[in-house]
């Protein structure tokens, strides 16, 4: 059992999410931080009939650091969501400030947390977070996670749906590696699970691999100006969670999609680099996870030619991306 903890706990994703939280058995208390609705959300949320106590607060009279006491896992789905038009990159600007003022809050009250990052560009968040928690001396690569879990979760539905039987859904598996934003998400379709067909035609495959690459902008376009992807992102964050929460049980086997740092890897993440062929600091890929955090990053497997151009388009956006985010704490007057 463990105290979980959701920090922009008000909004599309927070409130979701929270309510997933909630009705999980695993979780004995559930701390609920926004800047705003966070007293009514909790309130709502506490007449569940579930063990879990929840509790909300705002930011006065110190409601973060009341919230993240004692806190085992934190999610962050703090910050502001794209519209049409825009990149996940273009809200770097309102959100790495957001997402570095949390880490220093996760860094001084709960530095052992586990602490999964949902606020975009993922791909420069989790490095912020990184480099806050190694400023304040308790950085563990182990126990940093990027959710990138709704880029599989849009995998398995999209190929489901390419075979026709949408009821495959919940049993499609497609490894989705490298980041999360446009061409630095790169899913394996030659590892998909069932495969697709015998002579799946090259045009097919194309279209496949951009519609899972760029599946949120799907749902931006038709939300039209109301935000992004908020109820498949909390079920794919409950699900992520809840693996989290099995693994700090000492459940066994827990292989879970996350962006995480190459350090957390028991080689330091040498057999990964040389698979990908660059020195990166960050990647996501398939690891695996015990009561400490990641154990293992397990290797990609065997990329089709195709797909090793997939990663070469990948590589420079998602160095690109990590630099800014490591920029922004190591240039940062803290
Ligand atoms: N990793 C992923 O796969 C996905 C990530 N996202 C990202 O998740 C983030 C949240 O999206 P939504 O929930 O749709 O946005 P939203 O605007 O509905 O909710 C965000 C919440 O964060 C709160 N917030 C703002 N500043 C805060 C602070 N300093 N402390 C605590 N809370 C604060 C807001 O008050 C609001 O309630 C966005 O950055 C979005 O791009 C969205 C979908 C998928
Ligand atoms: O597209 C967005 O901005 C939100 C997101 O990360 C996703 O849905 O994958």
């Amino acid at each position: 059992m463990v105290k979980a903890v959701v920090l922009g706990a008000a909004g599309g994703i927070g409130q979701p999410l929270s309510l997933l939280l909630k009705i999980n058995p695993l979780v004995s208390e559930l701390g609920l931080f926004d800047i705003v609705n966070t007293p009514g959300v909790a309130a709502d949320l506490s007449h569940i009939s579930t063990p879990s106590k929840t509790a909300g607060a705002l930011p006065p009279n110190d409601g973060l650091k009341a919230t993240l006491k004692g806190a085992q896992v934190v999610v962050i789905p703090a910050g502001v969501p794209r519209k049409p038009g825009m990149t996940r990159d273009d809200l770097f600007k309102i959100n790495a400030g957001i997402v570095r003022d949390l880490a220093i809050a996760i860094a001084t009250t709960c530095p052992k947390a586990f602490v999964l990052v949902i606020s975009n560009p993922v791909n420069s968040t989790v490095p912020i977070v990184a480099e806050i928690l190694k400023k304040h001396g308790v950085f563990d690569p182990k126990r940093l996670f990027g959710v990138t879990t709704l880029d599989v979760v849009r995998a398995s539905t999209f190929v489901a749906e390419t075979l026709g039987d949408q009821k495959l859904a919940p049993k499609v598996t497609v490894p989705v590696v490298g980041g999360h934003s446009g061409v630095t998400i790169l899913p394996l379709l030659s590892q998909s699970q069932p495969p697709l067909p015998a002579g799946f035609a090259d045009d097919k495959r194309d279209e496949l691999v951009k519609r899972i690459q760029f599946g949120g902008d799907e749902v931006v376009k038709a939300k039209d100006g109301a935000g992004s992807a908020t109820l498949s992102m909390a079920y794919a964050g409950e699900r992520f969670a809840d693996l989290i929460i099995r693994a700090i049980g000492g459940e066994k086997g827990i292989v879970a999609p996350s962006y995480v740092n190459l350090a957390a890897d028991k080689d330091g993440g040498e057999g990964l680099k040389k698979a990908i062929g660059k020195e990166l600091e960050y990647f996501s890929a398939r690891v695996e996870i015990g009561p400490e955090g990641v154990e293992k990053i397990l290797p990609l497997g065997n990329l089709s030619t195709y797909e090793e151009g997939l990663l070469k388009a990948a590589l420079p956006e998602l160095e690109t991306n990590i630099a800014k985010g490591v920029e922004f704490i190591q240039t940062a007057k803290l």
